[in-house]
């Protein structure tokens, strides 16, 4: 077992929760030499788009990937690249099931683990090829599960299922309305499904499908069925991977990092700008200080993050963005897209009219031809601040 560090948030009601993800299968389905979680999307791995949807929640106290022994060493660069914290990697087993159970034993086996984890009230099994999982429906399964003992999301049917006899000809047919498709999230009282797992039979571990099977066959216990969106469906065949990398990209372009430095006029304007960015539909913004942080910076960099706007007071700010630029170079994230990188020019000066001047202006234009060759659009933006604190308090006022 091998863990990373970090850091966790104080989290709100629903606690200890841990999470398992399996990630141990070969993707036959999918094709192709490389397992589909370790497929790059934009990049990066499919694996790594799931690990980060599960450790920005800060209510999820550990996350074990279990992934086949050979690709342990694969799991722990990819931890170690994309800066993944609470993560325990674990060694998988030959079937779906098996690997699960081996995520489970990490709370209670000794022989699996050089430290056992702190075992949680409850577990949320997830698979790692399903990356859109939200906070809403972990939180729903999750809440489900406490008063329940397992839950688990599900989607209506696409198609009518039907049974074939032994010619090959229809046998019945089931009526598509009263059945629903089982996807993931699920999420079990960690007593309940790991009772569940002791029971099970080899061919329940080497045929099996469904955990919450197995929590209604060994314990008895009727998981509650939580309505879940569309996008969590699951990465099985090449063309998901497509739809994944087109979702992915939607979701990159509603994202905006605001960078500011230090000084306290540019920091709360930056506020403010992340205030009012937090509140438009669909766009999450992040912000950071220029200075002193540069590890920092650079998660943001290589959690693909492709718009930015740097907010500085500074007359000559090339330099300083110039920096930026480097980052971003030097960071894992694919310039196939172009990185949009706003450049906003405080005017704290006294004067009313503009103080940047002409020979400036030209530098940053100069400078922003150059960055679209790298596929980097650079904009420039005067704020005069003097003004816009004038027309607040005026705004204020009327
Ligand atoms: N021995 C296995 C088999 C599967 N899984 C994981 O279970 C999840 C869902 O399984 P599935 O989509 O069937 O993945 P594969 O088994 O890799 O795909 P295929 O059936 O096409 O080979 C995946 O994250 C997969 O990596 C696992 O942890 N251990
Ligand atoms: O949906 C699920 C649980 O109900 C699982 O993701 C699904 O059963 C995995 O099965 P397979 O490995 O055969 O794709």
């Amino acid at each position: 077992m091998e863990r990373s560090s970090g850091s966790r948030d104080a989290g709100p009601a629903v606690t200890p929760v841990a999470v398992v993800l399996p990630a141990g299968g070969s993707g036959e389905r999918l094709g192709g030499a490389t397992p589909k979680q370790f497929c790059a999307v934009q990049g990066r791995p499919l694996v790594s788009y799931t690990v980060r949807a599960m450790e920005r929640i800060s209510w999820i106290s550990n996350i074990i990937v279990v992934v086949s022994p050979e690709n342990i060493e694969t799991m722990k660069s990819i931890i170690e690249k994309y800066g993944h914290k609470r993560v325990v990697t674990v060694k998988g087993g030959i079937t779906r099931h098996r690997s699960i159970f081996n995520g489970l034993k990490v709370f209670v086996e000794n022989e699996f683990s050089n430290h056992l984890l702190q075992k949680p009230e409850v577990v949320i099994i997830h698979d790692a090829v399903r990356p859109f999982v939200e906070e809403d429906i972990l939180s729903k399964v999750v809440m489900a599960a406490k008063e329940h003992g397992a839950a688990g999301a599900i989607r209506p049917l696409v198609s009518t299922v039907i049974a074939s006899a032994a010619d090959g000809c229809l046998d019945h047919s089931l009526e598509r309305a009263r059945y629903r498709a089982s996807e993931m999230p699920q999420a079990f009282l960690f007593d309940i499904i790991y009772e569940a797992y002791q029971q099970c039979t080899d061919y329940d571990l080497d045929y099996g499908t469904e955990c919450l099977h197995l929590a209604l066959k060994y314990c008895k216990t009727n998981a509650k069925l939580v309505e879940g969106t569309a996008d969590l469906w699951k990465v099985t065949y090449k063309r998901d991977l497509y739809a994944a990398e087109s979702i992915i990209k939607d979701n990159l372009s509603q994202q905006v990092c605001v960078i500011t430095d230090v000084k306290e006029a540019v920091a709360q304007i930056g506020f403010r700008l992340h205030e009012s960015l937090k509140s438009q539909v669909k766009v999450e913004a992040i912000s950071v200080s220029l200075s002193r942080n540069d590890s920092h910076l650079q998660n943001i960099f290589s959690g693909q993050c492709y718009n930015f706007v740097c907010i500085n007071d500074k007359k000559y700010a090339i330099q300083e963005t110039q920096q930026l630029v480097d980052m971003l170079e030097k960071s894992n994230l694919p310039l196939l897209y172009p990185v949009v990188l706003i450049l906003m020019h405080l005017d704290i000066s006294e004067d009313i009219s503009f103080s940047i001047g002409m020979e400036e202006l030209t530098r940053i234009k100069k400078f922003a031809g150059e960055m679209k060759k790298k596929n980097i659009l650079v904009y420039g933006l005067l704020v005069q601040y003097k003004l816009l604190q004038f027309v607040a308090h005026f705004r204020h006022c009327v």
